[in-house]
């Protein structure tokens, strides 16, 4: 589904004219298959989030290829990521990015409204995401009214209403209280079965126990080639 060919990135730091490069990811190559399970770890550090940043389109590599679904985008413009990503990519944030002046239930409708969903259409698909997250109780609450861990279950929502077949999550279990965080592990292991594929940075044993394979950054590199098998 994904393969990452001898992708490399540098960030450029300091002022202009004295700029330093900082390397981050040299030379990463591995595969990411439709139906798995992948979690990227590695240390504070290491580069999962710009790995993450750079198959989402949101950065570009300094060198190296990426492919999705046969389909060479490393050379994608701004418009054609962003066509990529609302058709095929779900994403989960660390820092959820929810809209601060919408209620949870506008949150999770935004990205109806974005891809021209009919209006009609729209509440059914609201109301079945919310209590499928266990939130019903909560749609007309704003994101400053909900705890870290109902937000965090709004951000997922929002991510899943349009049943991408890809979800990108950057420590998706990382507020939640442990029963909320199984609730959440066995709901992304049912959407697994259902055929959707995970690729979630994360630090967190349970979150990477159900995985099928983990790539582990070190040194800009990913460690053990294709990464480590469970
Ligand atoms: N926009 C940026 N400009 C310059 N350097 C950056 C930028 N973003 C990240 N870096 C540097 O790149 C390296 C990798 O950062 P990144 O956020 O990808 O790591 P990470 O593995 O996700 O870390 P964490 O687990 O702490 O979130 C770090 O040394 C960081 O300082």
């Amino acid at each position: 589904m994904i393969d990452v060919h001898h992708l490399s990135h540098s960030y450029f730091v300091g002022k202009k004219g004295s700029q330093q490069e900082v390397p981050v990811l040299k030379d990463v190559s591995f595969s990411v298959e439709e139906g798995e399970i992948v979690a990227i770890v590695g240390r504070s550090g290491s580069g999962k989030s710009t790995l993450l940043n750079l198959l989402s389109g949101y950065i570009r590599p300094t060198s190296g290829q990426i492919e999705f679904r046969g389909q060479d985008v490393t050379n994608y413009n701004e418009s054609q990521w962003a066509a990529l990503r609302l058709e095929q990519v779900g994403f989960i944030f660390q820092s959820f990015q929810l809209i601060p002046s919408m209620t949870a239930y506008e949150n999770i409708e935004l990205p109806l409204v974005m891809k021209g969903v009919a209006e009609k259409e729209r509440p059914q698909r609201v109301k079945e995401m919310l209590e499928k997250v266990g939130l019903s109780a909560y749609a007309d609450h704003y994101p400053s009214e909900l705890s870290g861990g109902q937000q965090q279950r709004v951000s997922f929502a929002r991510a899943l209403i349009l049943h991408p077949p890809i979800l990108f999550a950057d420590e998706p279990t990382g507020s939640l209280d442990q029963e909320t965080e199984r609730e959440l592990l066995s709901f992304i292991q049912h959407l697994n079965e259902e055929g959707m594929t995970f690729v979630m940075i994360t630090h967190d044993e349970e979150v990477a126990a159900i995985a099928d394979r983990t790539i582990l950054l070190d040194g800009g590199k990913v460690h053990n080639g294709e990464g480590v098998a469970r």
